[in-house]
C-alpha cells in the first residue's frame, strides 16, 4: 500500500522504474558515490527496491538486501538533485527499515559517504567486522559484490575507499 505524506508517495518498485533508477544512479556511479551495476542486476533486485514519487514521477529509491538471519543492508539510496532536502530520502529509508522489521531483521548495515544523514536515522559508525567468524565464513561464499564490500574483502577495497561503515540496531 503506498504511503502519502508531504506530497511524497513511497511504493514498491516496478520493472518499469528501473530505467529511471539507472538514470539517477549514473552520475553517482561516475563520481563513485554509488557502485556501478549492470542493468540485469537491477531487474534481478527489483523486489528489494522502494521508490519515492512526487507528482507521479520517481525522484528517489532505495533497496534492502538481506544478508543473514538478523542482518540486512541498505543499498542504492538516492534522490534526484532537484528533489533533495524535502524528506524523500528519509521516507524511503524509514520504509526500508519497516520492510526489514517485517522480515525479522535486527541489524541494518550501510556503507556510505552520507554519514550525517544515516546518523540522523539511528545508524552508528562501526569499525571492523559486524558478524561473528562463523557467519563471516558463510557470507564469504556469496557471489554478491555488496556482501564482499560488507566483509571488506581486499579485492573490493578500491570500490569502498572513503566510505564509512555504519550499523543500526532495530
Ligand atoms: C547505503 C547507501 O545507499 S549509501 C548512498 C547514499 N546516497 C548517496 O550518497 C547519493 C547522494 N545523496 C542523496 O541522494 C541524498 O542526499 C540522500 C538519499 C542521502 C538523502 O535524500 P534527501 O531526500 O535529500 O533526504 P531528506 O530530505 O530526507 O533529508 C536531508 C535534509 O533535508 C531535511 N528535510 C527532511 N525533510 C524535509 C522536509 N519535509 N522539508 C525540508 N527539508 C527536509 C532534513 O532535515 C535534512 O536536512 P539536514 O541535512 O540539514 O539535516
Amino acid at each position: 500500500m503506498p504511503e502519502a505524506a508531504g506530497g511524497v508517495v513511497v511504493r514498491r518498485a516496478r520493472t518499469s522504474d528501473i530505467r529511471t533508477i539507472r538514470d539517477i544512479v549514473r552520475p553517482h556511479a561516475e563520481s563513485r558515490v554509488l557502485v556501478s551495476k549492470d542493468a540485469v542486476t537491477y531487474y534481478e533486485a527489483v523486489q528489494q527496491f522502494r521508490v519515492g514519487e512526487v507528482d507521479g514521477r520517481v525522484v528517489g529509491f532505495g533497496a534492502l538486501h538481506v544478508m543473514w538471519e538478523d542482518l540486512a543492508e541498505i543499498r542504492t539510496l538516492a534522490v534526484s538533485p532537484e528533489a533533495k532536502g524535502r524528506g524523500v530520502g528519509s521516507r524511503l529509508l524509514e520504509a526500508l527499515v519497516q520492510d526489514a522489521r517485517e522480515l525479522g531483521v535486527e541489524r541494518l548495515f550501510c556503507l556510505t559517504f552520507e554519514v550525517d544523514f544515516f546518523a540522523r536515522h539511528g545508524f552508528e559508525v562501526i569499525e571492523g567486522q559486524a558478524v561473528e567468524p562463523e557467519v563471516y565464513a558463510e557470507l564469504v561464499r556469496s557471489y554478491d559484490e555488496g556482501v564482499a564490500e560488507f566483509l571488506d574483502l581486499e579485492r573490493v577495497k578500491p570500490n569502498t575507499l572513503g566510505n564509512t561503515r555504519m550499523l543500526r540496531t532495530l
